[in-house]
């Protein structure tokens, strides 16, 4: 099911790609004491849409988080980790992944389109993240893939704030390159955040910490819905979201 991920995605009314990742970027327990399927249970029930795992070990992450997920949840899977090769694919596909994360600011060019045609060979969606305009300029296959700008800086392993007007500058970009889901990833700390990247017309949001360190993610969802519908005034109804630029009414 090669479109699954995106399909699922874009076919939510919230369109949240729910974390779960065992240790922040600056090194703090996230899981406390939960279970990997107890929180894709609550992230099931809060409504979203598609789940990312983190299994990269600087996060405290590993392949068991994701086989554990897969087998907790229905909904499709991101692995996050630092794919740089065919056999991370393979055995993404193994693990349960329905996309696997290619960060393009890491790879060396030539590297970057056969990890992107190996990921659609496989039948998983490459969930590209870029953080400036050459990155994007450099994504092979954009109307296959979710093009996702990073807020945060991996280079310096996601520590310190993030910036949301990096989302909001690219977006126009993204959009142009053809691809059916731009998303802003990193440091969407709460539902407000969340609501005005997705007014400024992203078409997905990935979430982790916020949503790993609230005790209720059904509620955290339920008051992204209520700001969405408080703001709907603006939107007008059957526009795909990133057909409505311009931010908020
Ligand atoms: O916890 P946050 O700020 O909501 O960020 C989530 C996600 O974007 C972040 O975990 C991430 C972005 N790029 C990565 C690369 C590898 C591992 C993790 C990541």
């Amino acid at each position: 099911m090669p479109h699954r991920f995106i399909d699922a995605l874009l076919s939510a009314d919230i369109p949240v790609i729910a974390e779960i990742k065992a240790r922040s970027s600056e090194g703090g327990d996230l899981l406390a004491h939960r279970s990997p399927q107890d929180i894709a249970a609550r992230y099931d029930r809060a409504g979203a849409p598609c789940l990312s795992v983190v299994t990269g070990r600087w996060f405290g992450g590993g392949p068991q988080l994701l086989r554990d997920v897969a087998a907790a949840t229905e909904r499709p899977i991101l692995r996050k980790d630092f794919i740089t090769r065919r056999k991370h694919i393979t055995e993404s596909v193994e693990l349960g992944a329905s996309a696997v994360l290619v960060t393009a600011g890491l790879l060396p060019k030539a590297t970057l389109p056969s990890l992107v045609s190996a990921c659609l060979g496989s039948g998983l969606t490459p969930f590209v993240e870029v953080t400036e305009q050459a990155e994007v300029d450099l994504v092979p296959h954009p109307d296959k893939c979710v093009i996702a700008v990073n807020n945060k800086n991996i280079r310096n392993r996601e520590r310190g704030g993030g910036e949301l007007d990096r989302s909001l500058g690219l977006l126009p970009s993204l959009i142009a390159t053809g691809t059916p889901c731009p998303v802003s990833a990193s440091a969407i700390d709460s539902p407000a955040t969340a609501a005005r990247v997705l007014d400024a017309g992203f078409a997905g949001l990935l979430v982790g910490t916020a949503l790993m360190r609230t005790t209720a993610p059904e509620d955290w969802v339920a008051a992204l819905r209520e700001a969405r519908d408080s703001s709907a005034g603006g939107r007008t109804t059957g526009e795909a979201p990133h057909q409505i630029l311009g931010g908020n009414p």
